[in-house]
């Protein structure tokens, strides 16, 4: 790729996705670039990707054509006035932050403005991503397939209504939070069963691993791959009848449904 893209706000959600980025061999370093006001996380950037580093925003306004607004929700006001007089004519900006609407920042820019609001998430690091899209009627179908492969170098992508995007933080963007959580709990029993921590990080993390390829490879039902794992009368069946007994799958939905309700007011 010949275009320059750059991160306004370096922190993990960046850094992920600029180590995906660089590990896909998709877009050499030099054509990337990365702000942020501390320099710890772009000194990490720099030693591990070689990309280009500053603590000048305005640097990557007016070098990038692409370029992804890194920051905390609250921050887009303040970054938007920043840079708006000093971006490219023809820049695409990239939204990642949870509830920032399209139309809300369109206006922030005074004038017509290609914008994407998207909503990955930190897998990106790993190249195994979920993120989910939605353009503004500026961008071009070149630049609508070439937003594609800039996020399918690290991981899955999908074009949705923007109306669902409140939902994917729900259900993609923070849930490896609550995956970790439910990695590190497996774990923490196997360690209360014995088994020496290293290895307890093995075993659970694989498994998550091996079940989620599962759910997407073979098309089958979760509740069918389930039913697959309980042996009738054995062991898998009693910790599901547990699990349920605990309210697992409530304690899901609603935690769900309260990051949902975040991002909207965010
Ligand atoms: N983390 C995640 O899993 C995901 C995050 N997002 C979205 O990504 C955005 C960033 O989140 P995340 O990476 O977690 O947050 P972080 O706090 O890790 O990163 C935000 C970065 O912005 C920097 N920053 C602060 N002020 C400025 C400024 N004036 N100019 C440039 N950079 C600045 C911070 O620097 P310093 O530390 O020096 O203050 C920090 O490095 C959020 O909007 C979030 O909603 C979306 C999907 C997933
Ligand atoms: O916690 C947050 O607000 C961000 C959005 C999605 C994941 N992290």
């Amino acid at each position: 790729m010949d275009k320059k893209i750059g991160f306004i706000g370096c922190g993990n959600m960046a850094k992920a996705m600029i180590g995906g980025l660089i590990k896909k061999d998709f877009i050499h370093s030099s054509s990337i670039y990365a702000s942020n006001p501390s320099l710890e996380s772009l000194d990490e950037v720099k030693s591990s990707f070689g990309v280009h580093i500053t603590q000048n925003n305005l640097v990557i306004a007016k070098e990038c054509d692409i370029i992804f607004l890194s920051v905390k929700p609250y921050m887009y006001e303040k970054i938007i006035a920043q840079i708006k007089d000093e971006i490219k004519e023809n820049v695409v900006i990239v939204m990642i932050a949870a509830g920032q609407k399209i139309n809300q920042n369109e206006k922030r820019f005074n004038r017509k403005i290609k914008i994407a609001r998207a909503m990955p998430n930190t897998p990106a690091f790993v190249g195994e991503a979920m993120t989910a899209i939605c353009l503004n009627d500026m961008i071009t179908n070149e630049e609508k397939n070439e937003l594609k492969t800039i996020f399918e170098c690290f991981g899955k992508l999908e074009f949705i209504e923007e109306k669902l995007m409140d939902v994917v933080t729900g259900v993609s963007g923070s849930s490896p939070a609550y995956a970790y959580m439910f990695i590190e709990a497996l774990a923490d029993a196997a360690v209360l069963h014995g088994m020496p921590r290293k290895q307890a990080y093995i075993f659970a993390s694989q498994s998550v691993l091996g079940a989620a390829k599962m759910v997407l490879e073979t098309n089958m039902h979760p509740g069918e791959l389930k039913d697959a794992v309980c042996s009738p009368g054995g062991t898998t069946i009693e910790a599901v009848a547990s699990l349920e007994s605990s309210g697992f799958r409530h304690a899901v939905i609603e935690a769900v449904s309260t990051c949902v309700e975040k991002s909207k007011i965010l």
